[in-house]
């Protein structure tokens, strides 16, 4: 699945002395107007579909809900494998015992429930106070794959950090470890705080913009077809596509891609995503973090990470490596995942960070 993964090439082993973060490496590829720098590095470039083997149409069905291949195994068994959150919730309290957590959340279909139009998926009060609360305790960082702004717009609160674009848009706090990057500006937040912007993808903007046009221009005859700007990438809903169109959605987008060598497709919950050909995914938005927070001793740190989609498992999968933390996957029927535990919905996500706000509270007195 992760064809995009640091490990394709041993030369990005050696990106350290180049001065460069090794996941801002591209794919290398004739016609790139990356710097002769970026074009000099060989590189494995991935086929357009970077994370499926089957054909388009058979992954666009895989990724919907009410079509997802259940895994053979029963609920027992799954919950074995994955045990809730919850029910394990002394487990984890143990095991961060002494030790700092760092929170990672994704947005939809973790805070905020999967809804039909993708701009009402709002998230309740409860959870937003559930939110704020776990943030006075532990530095908590929302990564999502919407825009920077627009997650922003839906959670509405100033004391996390915010990662858009799945990564590629990261507001956190001025770190002497940015000093040498070159993809890090000085920024300030909604309160005036001086903070740093990362947005490792911004020579695709251009090249995103475009693609956008041109998407919304291919899929207006669509009926159900929505295109959603997420600045470092585009999404292209199918959720309410007929069945029997999502072909013509997903032939559409290949089509058009084939144009597009730096862009490659991806997929998450009935959604297509356009973005950028670079090694960056939310596994190196959360490591990304916890250097910029100083929170890299794995010794005294434990970084949870919930999240539901697809695009969760890069970061589950950085936490599962040198067991670092602990994923948590949010789901309601068995599903395959380098998430630790699982949670069944945003409720029970939001029973969760309350869980770890009174527990937190218990050990300070
Ligand atoms: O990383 P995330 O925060 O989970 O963002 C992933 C995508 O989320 C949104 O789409 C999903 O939620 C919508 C609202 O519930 C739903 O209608 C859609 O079918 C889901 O795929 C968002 O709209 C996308 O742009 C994000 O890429």
């Amino acid at each position: 699945m992760d064809l995009n993964s640091g490990s394709t090439s041993p030369v990005l082993t050696d990106n350290t002395r180049l001065g460069i973060h090794s996941g801002l490496l591209p794919y290398s590829h004739s016609g790139s107007a990356f710097s002769p720098l970026f074009l000099t590095i060989p590189r494995k470039r991935p086929g357009l579909l970077d994370d499926v083997k089957s054909s388009l149409l058979d992954t666009m069905i895989s990724s919907s809900p009410t079509h997802n291949k259940l895994l053979k195994e029963s609920n027992n068994d799954w919950m074995c494998k994955y045990p809730s959150a919850l029910a394990s919730f002394e487990q984890i309290a143990k095991s961060a015992n002494g030790k700092r957590i760092a929170l990672f959340l994704d947005y939809d279909g973790t805070l905020s429930p999967i809804v039909d139009n993708p701009d009402c998926a709002f998230m309740s009060n409860a959870m937003r106070v559930a939110v704020r609360n776990v943030a006075k305790y532990f530095p908590t960082a929302i990564i999502s794959g919407r825009s920077r702004d627009k997650v922003f717009e839906f959670v509405g609160l100033t004391e996390l950090y915010y990662a858009g674009s799945h990564g590629m848009d990261i507001m956190g706090p001025v770190s002497p470890s940015h000093g040498d990057s070159t993809n890090c500006i000085k920024s300030v937040d909604k309160n005036g705080k001086e903070v740093s912007l990362f947005q490792p993808a911004s020579k695709f903007l251009p090249l995103i913009d475009e693609v956008h046009k041109s998407l919304l221009e291919i899929t207006k005859d669509i009926v159900g077809a929505k295109v959603e700007n997420n600045k470092f990438c585009v999404s292209v809903h199918y959720r309410n596509v007929d069945q029997k169109s999502w072909s013509i959605v997903g032939d559409a987008v290949e089509e058009l891609l084939k144009g597009y060598p730096r862009l490659r497709l991806t997929h998450g919950r009935m959604v297509l995503e356009v973005r950028p050909v670079l090694d960056w995914h939310k596994g190196k938005a959360v490591e990304f973090l916890l250097k910029s927070l100083g929170l890299t001793n794995c010794d005294d740190v434990l970084p949870i990470y919930i999240g539901d989609d697809r695009t969760d498992e890069d970061a589950f999968k950085v936490l599962r490596v040198g067991n670092r933390g602990y994923g948590i996957l949010v789901s309601p029927m068995p599903k395959e995942s380098n998430a630790f535990y699982s949670l069944r919905d945003p409720s029970e996500v939001m029973e969760f960070l309350n869980a770890l706000v009174m527990w937190k509270k218990k050990s300070v007195v």
